[in-house]
């Protein structure tokens, strides 16, 4: 294990042994009070740190102490983000050893809270701001990042953060958030990590009348200006990281679809909100089966938001229907959509329709609501991806349960304010018969006798190893069959002791687990389509295993 994360550090460029001062601020190597007497004389340290020297465990004892002390939510997200500026190795170790604590901090719900404040909590940069101003030098900016080999790069515009729309410049605490989990989750090398924003404007007016506004104070720009800034990124991404995956995340419903299709077979790189949560969803319909008695080409689910999370669910949705033996029209007559005109059908009146919409708007009367889309349509799954907090009221849940023994009620939206329903009123309204699952974590609801531990349908289930299993072989596109290869895996996944207490994924305690069975599966299947450009090793599993960082510290010596 040492000898791996020494080879990871040297394989990311990072430069030769630094010494003294530089060491102690060197967030890869830094140790702090760990470091031993020998490194301590060796490495000009003696004096720079107090007397007593701590081990690992001991100081993330001290941390969680000091975290758990902090009073708010974004105090200690500002804690973690500083320690991560620190030292890596007690950060990842940290979060990976109490990754149920941490991720609603460094994560969904919290960290949608550090994005709206992210201009007043920034204290030290992380990743690159790279803006409209700098087009024609985009390659020379993606030099200034002091490691070569990058190989995963998370990259939003912040158009639209989570459900709370768009936050320009403050959507960098998204890619950061996102790469963290890459590392924790799956293992992927800190050092081989490059979060990204594109900041093009903004047309959050509140932003631009704010006087400390991180971003540029400009309305965002679109059309051809924008389309070249992106040509640009991508083109100087593979000239400079051409190892590199390029994760698309929280960009607007339009240039989110756009940027996935005339890009993915340029450049290895997939869409989070599109297909990351699409298979996530997926796994857990297919988890819900198990507790419905349903089966995947039965279902009637009705969307709630027409944007790139429910089309992308709908799209993998069709992708399994029609190999369970659907065709792709009867695959499609499955899944419904109500957008904010209502519901989705064919020769709507007002606006047309955007293209990802088309293929689901089917033959039927308008109708303008949810509550009575969902008594014409009866079905067996509602989900909530529109960011309308508490859309699912109490009268349509209510409904639901009464036309399903076990109705589906997904509310996806994030942060936990936008979520459709609470997990309480979900369990409460359906008398615990519905199988519920959210965007952002819920605490377990207790009802008369029982306890039931709600699912966290989020794509951190999904991106963490979808991406490992793509590096690891070294994929030049990822597919859609990867992502629902992924989506079966995590649907195996979920034990019946999970099922028992309703939730349809696995535990958060085994997403490392998790990840490394996903990014084999993603693995194989890019040899499956010729996709993979390393050989493949007899052992894919013990190969894919070994390469993960471990956050333990190496012997400078
Ligand atoms: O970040 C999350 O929690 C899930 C996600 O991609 C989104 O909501 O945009
Ligand atoms: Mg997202």
């Amino acid at each position: 294990m040492k000898k791996q994360n020494a080879d990871k550090l040297h394989s990311t460029g990072a430069s030769a042994q630094p010494r003294g001062m530089s060491l102690l601020t060197d967030a890869l190597r830094n140790k702090g009070t760990a470091f031993s007497e020998a490194e301590r004389d060796a490495l000009g340290l003696r004096g720079l740190l107090p007397p007593r020297v701590f081990t690992l465990e001991e100081q993330k004892q001290r941390a969680l102490g000091n975290l758990r002390r902090k009073p708010t939510n974004l105090e200690k997200y500002i804690y973690l983000t500083t320690l991560q500026t620190r030292n890596e190795t007690l950060f990842y170790r940290v979060l990976q050893d109490h990754i149920e604590e941490m991720m609603p901090l460094v994560y969904t719900p919290t960290v949608g809270q550090a994005c709206l404040e992210y201009g007043s909590i920034f204290r030290r940069p992380r990743g690159l701001f790279i803006s409209i101003r700098e087009r024609g030098r985009i390659a020379e900016i993606l030099r200034h990042w002091p490691i070569a080999d990058v190989r995963m790069i998370v990259v939003t515009d912040g158009e639209r953060i989570l459900g709370l729309g768009d936050l320009g410049a403050l959507g960098m605490g998204i890619p950061v958030g996102k790469l963290s989990l890459y590392t924790a989750c799956a293992g992927v090398h800190p050092g081989y990590c490059l979060p990204i924003t594109l900041d093009v404007g903004t047309d959050n007016d509140t932003l631009r009348n704010d006087p400390f506004y991180i971003g540029l104070n400009q309305k965002r720009v679109r059309g051809p200006e924008y389309d070249e800034f992106l040509d640009e990124f991508v083109a100087a991404v593979k000239t400079v990281f051409p190892r590199a995956l390029l994760q698309w995340e929280d960009f607007g419903n339009t240039n989110a679809f756009r940027l996935l299709a005339s890009n993915r077979s340029k450049i290895c790189s997939f869409n989070d909100d599109i297909q990351g949560t699409a298979s996530v969803a997926l796994a857990g319909l297919l988890g819900a089966h198990r507790i419905t008695g349903g089966s995947i080409e039965k279902q009637r689910i009705l969307f709630l938001g027409a944007g790139e999370a429910g089309t992308g669910i709908a799209d993998l949705f069709v992708t399994a229907a029609m190999d369970a033996g659907l065709t792709e029209a009867q695959a499609r007559a499955c899944c419904w959509f109500v957008d904010s005109e209502g519901l989705v059908v064919k020769n709507r009146k007002g606006r047309p329709l955007a293209h990802h919409k088309i293929p689901y708007a089917h033959d039927h009367a308008p109708i303008a609501t949810l509550a009575e889309a969902v008594e014409a349509l009866k079905p067996t799954a509602l989900i909530g991806v529109s960011s309308q907090a508490r859309a699912f009221t109490e009268p349509i849940v209510r409904r639901m349960a009464a036309l399903n023994k076990h109705p589906v009620i997904f509310a996806l939206s994030n942060p936990t304010a936008k979520a459709e329903c609470t997990a309480e009123e979900a369990y409460q309204w359906t008398d615990g018969r519905v199988v519920f699952a959210s965007g952002s974590p819920f605490d377990p609801v207790k009802l008369g006798e029982r306890t039931f531990v709600p699912g966290q349908g989020n794509n951190v289930y999904i991106f963490p190893g979808v991406g490992l299993g793509a590096l690891a072989c070294g994929a030049t596109e990822v597919t859609d069959r990867m992502f629902l290869t992924a989506a079966r895996t995590l649907a195996s996944m979920v034990g019946e002791e999970d099922l028992a207490k309703g939730r349809v994924y696995p535990a958060l305690t085994r997403i490392r687990a998790v990840s490394l069975a996903i990014a084999v599966e993603v693995a194989k299947e890019a040899h499956k389509e010729g996709l993979a450009t390393l050989p493949k090793p007899a052992d894919l599993e013990a190969d894919i295993r070994q390469s993960m960082f471990e956050p333990v510290y190496q012997d400078c010596l």
